[in-house]
């Protein structure tokens, strides 16, 4: 079912600042910032040769990522993200293996423009899991 990692979220309290760190410190190609209002973040992708680095930042009062900063104030990685070929199959599958989706378990539109769902972390070894449709 799963395919290629797609990427790795990091949670950043200064998006900015990771933004140039990557950029100077390591030599990334950075993309600019991506307000995501449906999701409750503000991201930049960077990419690198063989996934990408998602970096995230808390957008608006409801971001499901303002609890995870308050308990990792330095930031941290947030979630992986796995690519797969059908999302809503991928989701029945898991769901009869017991795995909990989260949301109302309806893909939303992601970052690129793809179905994402997200599978919780306490089913997945303390890993919070992404789903994206490609
Ligand atoms: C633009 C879309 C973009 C894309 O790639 O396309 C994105 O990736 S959007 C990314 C932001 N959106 C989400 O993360 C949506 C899914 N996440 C959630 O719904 C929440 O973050 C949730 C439910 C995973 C955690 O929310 P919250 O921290 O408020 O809940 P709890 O404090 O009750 O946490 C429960 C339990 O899980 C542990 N936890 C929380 N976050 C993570 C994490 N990222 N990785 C691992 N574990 C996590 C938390 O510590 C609690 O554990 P406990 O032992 O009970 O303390
Ligand atoms: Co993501």
């Amino acid at each position: 079912m799963i395919g290629r990692l797609n990427h790795v979220a990091i949670a950043v309290p200064d998006l900015e600042a990771a933004s140039e760190q990557y950029r100077t410190a390591l030599g990334a190609k950075v993309n600019p910032p991506q307000d995501e209002p449906d999701h409750g973040v503000t991201v930049v992708f960077i990419e690198l040769p063989n996934t990408k680095i998602e970096l995230l930042y808390p957008l608006g009062d409801n971001s499901p990522i303002l609890g995870f900063l308050e308990k990792n104030p330095s930031g941290g990685i947030h979630h992986v993200c796995y690519e797969v070929d059908d999302i809503l199959a991928a989701r029945d599958q898991l769901k009869a293996n017991g795995l909990r989706v989260l949301g109302n378990g309806e893909p939303k539109i992601g970052a690129h423009g793809k179905p994402v769902l997200f599978l919780h972390p306490k089913d997945m070894n303390g890993t919070l899991v992404e789903l994206e449709q490609v």
